[in-house]
Formats: C-alpha cells, structure tokens, sequence
C-alpha cells in the first residue's frame, strides 16, 4: 500500500495569535511544521510528499527541506487565499492516479498506526477521513439563544488525514471551484458532489493547533510520548 500525502502550511494563523504563522512555533526545540512533515517522512507508505506554504515563505520552506533532509518532499507549492485553494494547489502538482492524503501542517500528532488504517479504507472505499465521537453537548445558537440541542449519538468531529482517490478529488476541486462552493474540509466537497465518505476512529490527540491554548495539550502530548520511551 502506498500513498501520497498533501502536506498544507499555507495559513496565517491568526487564531493562533503568535505573530506568525503558527506552522513555525517551535514544540521541543522543531517547528510544528517538522513534526507534522516527520510523521510521513518515516512512513514506509508514504511514496511522496507535496508541501503547500505560503507563497511568501517559499525559499524559508526550501531552506528547512534542507535543513530537516526531509528527501520525500517531491515539491513545494504557494498556497491560496482559503485552505481549499491550497488544497487545490497540491492536488494540482500531483499527476499518477493512486492514494492520496490530504493533512493540515497543523496537526502534528496523527499517528502511523491511524494513517494506515485510513490508508487501508479509502483504498477500499474511495474516500475516508479519521474523526472522534465529539464528546460535548453540540447546540445549535443564533443570536445568542439556544435554537437546539443536536442528537450527539451522530456527531463526529472530523480531523485530517482525509483520503481519497488522486482522480476523484481533483474532480471535486475542479468543480467546486466552477461552482464558487467553499467547504471547511475536503470530504465535503466529496459528500457535495455524491461520493460517499467512510469514517475511521481517530485518536483525541490528533488536534489541530489553533489556539494558544492547543499548545498546554501539545506539550502534554509530547510528554506523555517521552515517558512512553
Ligand atoms: N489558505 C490556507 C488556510 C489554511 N491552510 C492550512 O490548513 C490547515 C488548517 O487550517 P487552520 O488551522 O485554519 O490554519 P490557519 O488558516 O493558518 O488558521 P487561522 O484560520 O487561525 O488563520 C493549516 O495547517 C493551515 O496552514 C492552508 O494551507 N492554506
Ligand atoms: C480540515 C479540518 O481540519 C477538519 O476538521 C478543519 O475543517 C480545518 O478547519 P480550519 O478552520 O481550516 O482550520
């Protein structure tokens, strides 16, 4: 089994609030962007990765392939305005039909073992995203009112990896482009468009960075992961 891996670092952060792109917030001395690349960098599986920045840090990226010597970054590409743009982007410099695994730079905690289990699922299905049961009462607001309670017992939180067939969601993209339509995920655009999506249970710790307080569970993380050794 082997996959390609879209790798997407093209944001600003601003929810993250650090006065940079929060990709390059260091996490044990390595900017999360080097956790996140190392992952699929020492997956077997993984045949190649594409890394989609922001276009004004593009020589920055190359100098940290260098740096890292992560060998299975095949190219670096500006990203878009919207993280589907980018998205896009890297779909774009991918042409062998096959896996491919579309993951935000800003989840540097997903593990092998749930990468493959993917992996495995979309190969048989098409397209798969990993997600946990959410574990909050889920409401429904506006205009600062409870309008209704969602039934939690349906209610997963999707995280990334998503993967799917290389073909099929560069047709979706395609299309949703045309179309002027902007999902917050890929596996929208998949479920928009008729394809269906399989689910695999994920792991709590696979978050993604967004808030300075994402960073006290990142370090948790990472020091559970030192006491593992
Ligand atoms: N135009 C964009 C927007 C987002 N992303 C990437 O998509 C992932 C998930 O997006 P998010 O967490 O929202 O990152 P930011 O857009 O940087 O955060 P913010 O919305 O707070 O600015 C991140 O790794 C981010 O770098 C991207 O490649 N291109
Ligand atoms: C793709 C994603 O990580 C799935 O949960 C999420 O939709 C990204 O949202 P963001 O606002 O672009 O971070």
């Amino acid at each position: 089994m082997e996959y390609k891996a879209i790798v997407l670092a093209a944001g600003q952060g601003k929810r993250m609030n650090a006065g940079k792109n929060k990709q390059w917030i260091e996490l044990e001395g390595m900017p999360v962007i080097a956790h996140t690349i190392k992952v699929f960098e020492n997956d077997p599986w993984c045949s190649g990765i594409i890394l989609v920045g922001n276009e004004r840090e593009m020589r920055l990226l190359e100098e940290f392939r260098q740096f890292y010597g992560y060998k299975k970054i095949e190219n670096i590409v500006p990203g878009g305005k919207e993280r589907q743009d980018s998205v896009y982007e890297g779909l774009k410099a991918l042409d062998d039909d096959g896996l491919v695994l579309i993951h935000d730079g800003a989840r540097p905690f997903v593990a092998e073992k749930d990468i493959h289990s993917l992996a495995e699922k979309a190969d048989e299905t098409g397209a798969a995203v990993l997600a946990v049961p959410v574990k909050d009462t889920i409401k429904h607001i506006k205009e600062g009112q409870v309008t209704h309670t969602m039934d939690r017992s349906s209610l997963w939180a999707a995280q990334t990896p998503q993967a799917f067939r290389l073909s099929v969601i560069k047709k979706f993209h395609t299309r949703a482009a045309a179309d002027g339509w902007l999902g917050t995920d890929d596996a929208s655009l998949a479920e928009k468009y008729g394809e269906a999506v399989a689910v695999v249970e994920g792991d709590y710790r696979n978050i993604k960075l967004t808030t300075a307080d994402d960073l006290l569970f990142a370090k948790a993380i990472l020091r559970e992961r030192q006491e593992e050794q």
